[in-house]
């Protein structure tokens, strides 16, 4: 059992850069083991810049990040592959290779990220493909799937190495209302199993729906619910 309580993650004094452009500044939240969080802002606000600075996608210049064990500060090129096995990364567009199966997708990233064993490849493939409740999806090619199951193959594919984060970009965005809730409960099922999740969203009824902790870009600041009083707004 593990009984570590240390934050998931944690910045302190953190700026976000794109380039030399200071995008955030002043950038100072924990995220706990099995919280979840809702990033929220306008277009341009600065959410994806957030979250590529923590998937070390852009290179953090300023201030202190600690991500599932890793420090940003410190982080070599060669374990930028290590990091991203322990945070799992979910875009709005599907990004599967759509000239392999399913099985294949998810294997070539277990490949790359040190998996050898097939029988074991094998398990755990069919285990992350129950949990996404796509029992039957294996050997499917990603067009003949639709676009939310589609994004349950992406979200499997970020459980494989069994991450103590997930972050998610606009994951239900490109969906139907109806699928993107059925998306979106998938994240609350896994977020219960114990993975935190922060997701940035533009989805102005998911907020108003599950009350949880809300970490908004305005103003080059990251206002956070758990401190300041945070308007949604109409158009946030
Ligand atoms: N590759 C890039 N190079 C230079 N500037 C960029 C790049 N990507 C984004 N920016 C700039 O950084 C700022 C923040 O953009 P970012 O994409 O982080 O916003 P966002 O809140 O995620 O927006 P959206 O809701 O539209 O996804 C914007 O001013 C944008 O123009």
């Amino acid at each position: 059992m593990d009984f570590n309580t240390e934050p998931v993650l944690e910045i302190k004094q953190a700026t976000i850069f794109q380039g030399l452009d200071p995008i955030l500044s002043d950038v100072d939240f924990s995220v706990e083991q099995h919280e979840f969080v809702f990033l929220i802002g306008r277009t341009g606000s600065g959410k994806s810049s957030l979250l590529k600075t923590l998937y070390a996608d852009l290179p953090l210049q300023s201030g202190n990040i600690e991500i599932s064990g890793f420090d940003l500060t410190k982080i070599t090129t060669k374990e930028v592959p290590f990091l991203r096995r322990k945070i799992g990364i979910i875009f709005q567009d599907f990004q599967l290779f759509p000239d392999r199966t399913v099985a294949e997708n998810l294997s070539f990233v277990m490949k790359a990220t040190g998996w050898k064993d097939k029988a074991k490849i094998k398990a755990r493939m069919a285990e992350v493909l129950v949990l996404v409740g796509l029992n039957n999806a294996a050997s499917k090619m990603p067009h003949q799937l639709s676009g939310g199951e589609q994004q349950r193959v992406v979200i499997a594919r970020a459980l494989l190495n069994e991450p103590s984060i997930l972050l998610a970009d606009e994951p239900t965005g490109n969906l139907d209302p109806d699928v993107a809730d059925g998306i979106f409960k998938l994240f609350q099922e896994i977020n219960k199993k114990g993975t935190a999740i922060l997701m940035a969203t533009h989805n102005h009824d998911l907020l108003k729906k599950y009350p949880y902790r809300v970490l908004k870009c305005e103003n080059g600041k990251l206002l956070d619910s758990k401190v300041h009083d945070v308007s949604f707004g109409s158009s946030f």
